[in-house]
């Protein structure tokens, strides 16, 4: 695997290596001597799967606040999503920056997301799947964002909402 920092300190872009032959190829996604060597956390409790019918579909932007906070490696196994990383970690030097990344399933780059980063994808293709493992248990009462649109951050997505959750449409405006 090749692990690429991003511009915002924490975050990663790794590409897997493929052993190609005859057949396709074999490509390792995970390792934990790999993402140790790297400093990075190495136990995920769950692996979760999303699965959006859509073209436009957006999720996002969450985190879980602390004790409750999650490092996340999101992998788009099909069609593609432009992935969005806020960060809202106190006393960091891009607090309030956002990037972004397409990951897709021809590209098959995965993003590692730290705690206190927000996190949110749109799909770009219809009947997309999001594949991710996460170091932290889903704590209702922990779960926390803010909108996709708030005019702190000014994110730009590439297309038009189609399918967004009430409980994502309905975030307050962020207050520092
Ligand atoms: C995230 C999550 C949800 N759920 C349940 C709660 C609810 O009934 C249903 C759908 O939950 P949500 O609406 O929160 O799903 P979704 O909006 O897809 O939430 C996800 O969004 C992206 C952007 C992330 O970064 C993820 O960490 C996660 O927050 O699944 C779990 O049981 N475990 C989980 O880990």
């Amino acid at each position: 695997m090749r692990f690429f920092p991003a511009g915002i300190a924490g975050i990663f872009m790794i590409e897997p290596e493929p052993i190609r032959d005859d057949r396709g190829f074999f490509a390792r996604t995970f390792c934990i001597r790999e993402f140790a060597a790297h400093g990075l956390e190495t136990q995920f409790v769950q692996h979760s799967l999303s699965y959006n019918a859509a073209r436009g579909t957006l999720r996002g932007m969450h985190f879980q606040r602390e004790p409750h906070g999650e490092v996340k490696v999101v992998t788009c196994v099909k069609g593609a999503i432009r992935d969005v990383l806020l960060d809202l970690r106190e006393g960091s030097p891009t607090l309030g920056r956002w990037e972004a990344f397409d990951l897709t399933a021809e590209n098959r780059r995965s993003l590692y997301i730290p705690k206190g980063i927000a996190h949110g994808f749109q799909t770009l293709e219809p009947e997309t799947e999001v594949f991710y493992l996460i170091s932290a248990f889903h704590e209702p009462q922990a779960s926390a964002g803010v909108r996709h649109d708030d005019p702190a951050f000014g994110i730009d997505w590439p297309l038009p909402v189609s399918v967004m959750s009430e409980k994502d449409r309905a975030w307050p405006d962020f207050n520092g």
